[in-house]
């Protein structure tokens, strides 16, 4: 079975002490995932060495970063290299959050970048697509999603293909409490595969991880995670809630 994964995106929020005890009450909770998943916890960069030291002995559990730079290395103040993160031994960076694209101008190209950078150090792109409400009302968000993954990814050898995981968020839903309806989320997730399977065929697409995100919470996640090509999710808002994170986790299939 596909890896499912539950991610945490803690995004700017908690102070160094209100998020090393969100992480103490979480692991609290023995979430021991189950082979075949994953738990990984998004955190701020200021934070991410305290957050490693205390899963990194734990099984299938993980930590990423929320963002890296496109450039390797150099004269760019205030950047966080994929160096830098693959030097505190993380494997995971989600990049291309749609918060990211609006506010900080990151482009399709920008991010085939840092996908390239990351790969190439050995960590797992989680790499976020999703359409504005606009372009789901006018019905267009299969052809926005699918440009995104062509721009982005699909220079990638069908090797590297395999080691990404997609988090698929609609804008419309992020941070809102409106949610996708699972009919929703299982048609544009298996339209997401169906467009790998195109590029790489289907053994690749078959494997990799698709999440959805935008206001999953403990009480709709298991019926989200149910749909067959929903393979966790991103999670925002309800991360920073323990048992809530902890019922999320609970809730893969
Ligand atoms: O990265 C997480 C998503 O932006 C979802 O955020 P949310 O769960 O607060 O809607």
């Amino acid at each position: 079975m596909r890896q499912q994964i539950a991610a945490a995106n803690w995004k700017m929020n908690l102070t160094y002490v209100e998020g090393q005890q969100l992480l103490n009450d979480i692991l609290a909770e023995n979430v021991e995932p189950k082979d075949n998943h994953a738990v990984i916890f998004g955190i701020p960069f200021p934070y991410l060495m305290m957050a490693n030291e205390k899963v990194n002995t734990l099984k299938n559990l993980y930590v990423a970063a929320q963002n890296c730079s496109n450039k390797k290395s150099g004269a760019y103040t205030g950047e966080v290299s994929v160096g830098m993160l693959k030097s505190l031994n993380l494997k995971y960076c989600i990049i291309g959050h749609s918060e990211r694209r609006e506010y900080f101008n990151e482009t399709n190209l920008e991010l085939s970048e840092k996908l390239d950078l990351l790969l190439g150090a050995g960590m797992k792109p989680i790499f976020c697509c999703g359409e504005p409400l606009s372009i789901r009302e006018e019905g267009s968000q299969n052809a926005y999603v699918e440009k995104q993954l062509k721009e982005s990814l699909f220079h990638l050898s069908a090797e590297d293909m395999k080691k990404v995981v997609i988090a698929y968020e609609p804008i419309w839903a992020i941070g809102t409490g409106k949610t996708a309806t699972t009919a929703q989320a299982q048609e544009i997730h298996a339209y997401i595969r169906s467009v790998i399977a195109n590029q790489y065929g289907a053994e690749v697409a078959d494997m990799v991880p698709i999440l959805y995100g935008g206001s999953v919470k403990a009480n709709n996640a298991k019926e989200l995670f149910a749909c067959p090509d929903v393979d966790g999710g991103l999670v925002g808002g309800a991360s920073l809630v323990a048992m809530d994170f902890v019922e999320i986790i609970r809730a893969l299939k």
